[in-house]
C-alpha cells in the first residue's frame, strides 16, 4: 500500500512527511506508469500552471485523468485543487490544462497575490466528526484559490470568510458579493482543499483522505498510528505549530 504524490513541483516533500507521521508510505510521483503502483494520489500546492505545463512535459495527464476515474482517492491541496476543477478561472493568458473530475468553478487567486498570503482557524465539523479532536482547523492559505460554484454531487467540509480587503472584485460572480467562499470539497473519491494541511501538524486531513480509500473500497489505505491530531489537547505536550499568523 502507497500514497503516490505528484512531484513535479510545489510541497510534495511536506506531504510525504506527514503521510509518513501517521505510518503511510508516499511514493513520488514523475512518470506516468508510476501511477499502476499507487492506490491513491495527492497533488500537491505549489504553482498550477507550472505544474501544468511539466505535467503535460512528462505526459501524465491522460494517466492522471485515468486515475482519477478508477474511483481511487485524489486530493488536490491548492494549485492541486486547480488542476482537479472542471473549470478555473482567473488563469494566465492562454490557460492552462486541467485534469478535470471535480465539479467545481475554482478561482485560481481569489484571495489576492503571494503577500496577501494569511492563517486562519477553519471550522471543520465534519472532519472532527470522522478524525476526533477539535472542531477547528489551522487553514494556511498561501496564494490561495477558492471555490466559487460547486456541483450538486459535491460536499462543503469547509468555508471561509472573505477577507475584508476584498480581491473578489477581479471575478465578480454572478450572485454579487459574497460572505464566505468553499474552501474544502470531497466529490466521492475526490477531495479538495485550498489550504495546506501538510504545513501543519495536525494530521486529519491526511488520515480522512486514507479512509476515503476505505469508504471507496481500495485496498488498505490504513494508518499505521492514530490519531491524526497533534494539538494542544494532547495533555503535557506543547504544540508543534508556530501560532497562527494573521
Ligand atoms: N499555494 C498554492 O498552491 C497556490 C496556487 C496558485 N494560486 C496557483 O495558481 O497555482
Amino acid at each position: 500500500m502507497a500514497v503516490g504524490v505528484l512531484a513535479l513541483q510545489g510541497s510534495f516533500n511536506e506531504h510525504i512527511t506527514a503521510l509518513r507521521r501517521i505510518g503511510v508510505k508516499g511514493v513520488e510521483i514523475r512518470k506516468p506508469e508510476q501511477l499502476n503502483n499507487v492506490d491513491a494520489l495527492i497533488i500537491p500546492g505549489g504553482e498550477s500552471t507550472t505544474m501544468a505545463k511539466l505535467a503535460d512535459c512528462h505526459n501524465l495527464f491522460p494517466a492522471m485523468r485515468e486515475f482519477v476515474s478508477t474511483g481511487k482517492p485524489v486530493w488536490g491541496t491548492c494549485a492541486g485543487l486547480i488542476l482537479l476543477a472542471d473549470k478555473a478561472v482567473g488563469q494566465k493568458l492562454g490557460g492552462q490544462e486541467l485534469i478535470g473530475g471535480l465539479d467545481c468553478t475554482v478561482h485560481r487567486n481569489f484571495f489576492g497575490s503571494q503577500l496577501q498570503s494569511f492563517e486562519t482557524l477553519l471550522s471543520v465539523p465534519k472532519l472532527a466528526e470522522k478524525e476526533g479532536g477539535p472542531d477547528s482547523f489551522r487553514g494556511v492559505f498561501i496564494r490561495a484559490p477558492a471555490i466559487l460554484e460547486a456541483g450538486p454531487d459535491v460536499e462543503v467540509l469547509a468555508d471561509c470568510p472573505v477577507p475584508s480587503d476584498d480581491v473578489r472584485t477581479i471575478v465578480p460572480t454572478d450572485e454579487g458579493k459574497k460572505e464566505r467562499v468553499i474552501v474544502a470539497v470531497r466529490q466521492g473519491n475526490l477531495l479538495g482543499t485550498a489550504f495546506h494541511p501538510e504545513l501543519t501538524s495536525d494530521s486529519r486531513w491526511h488520515s480522512f483522505f486514507l479512509n476515503m480509500g476505505k469508504e471507496t473500497g481500495e485496498r488498505s489505505l490504513e494508518c499505521m498510528s492514530a490519531p491524526g491530531w497533534y494539538l494542544e489537547d494532547r495533555p503535557g505536550k506543547r504544540p508543534r505549530d508556530l501560532p497562527i499568523f494573521q
